[in-house]
């Protein structure tokens, strides 16, 4: 995964016209922390309601996500439209996280994304691996992103403090974590 990461690192890189080890740099991410999640949605269960994952995004550069059958997973689009998320077997599914639409100042944006469970009639488990710059790192707008055109739209913080504010290191809050980055529009 490791050798996946820095190739997404520098592709992503040069997508923003950038040198190729920008985001490394940025995110420090040869100590970058990493998070798994481990997610089992029983079949026919309805019984908190249609979701098993409330809508959220992910912290971190990028996120991996594999699964055991296929369906569950929406994503919205930009028109506000929930799109059902069709990933091949044996296929990952690299999904942008909060940090990079951070960093990029929402040129690149951090999806929402939840898990119904109103249809399945079998069990399915996702494996999400959530991989995210060094955790004492502060993560701010990138100066290449701001201008007077473009005003700094999030907070400075470390990862660590991001994480820390998504209740990861403590009660689990599955609200959007990019929303509590965000600064407040003048
Ligand atoms: O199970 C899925 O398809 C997605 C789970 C998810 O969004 C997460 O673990 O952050
Ligand atoms: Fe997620």
């Amino acid at each position: 995964m490791r050798i996946v990461l820095d190739g997404l690192a520098k592709a992503i890189s040069k997508t923003l016209g950038l040198e190729e080890n920008y985001i490394e740099k940025a995110f420090n991410l040869k100590s970058g922390f990493d998070v798994m999640s481990m997610n089992l949605y029983p079949a026919n269960s309805r019984t908190k309601g249609p979701f098993g994952f409330p809508q959220h995004t992910d912290p971190g550069f990028v996120i991996a996500l594999t699964q055991d059958v296929d369906g569950g997973l929406q994503i919205l689009s930009h028109q506000g439209k929930w799109i059902n998320c069709h990933i091949p077997h044996h296929a990952i599914l690299i999904q942008l996280g909060d940090q990079l639409e951070v960093l990029t100042n929402g040129k690149y944006k951090s999806h929402i994304h939840r898990v119904t469970v109103d249809n399945n009639k079998i069990e399915r488990i996702s494996v999400v691996t959530l991989h995210g710059p060094s955790l004492h790192k502060v993560i701010s707008p990138g100066k290449e992103f701001v201008d007077d055109e473009h005003p700094k739209k999030y907070h400075e913080i470390t990862y660590k403090e991001s994480l820390e504010g998504n209740g990861l290191f403590g009660p689990i809050d599955l609200h959007s974590s990019i929303a509590q980055l965000r600064l407040p529009k003048v």
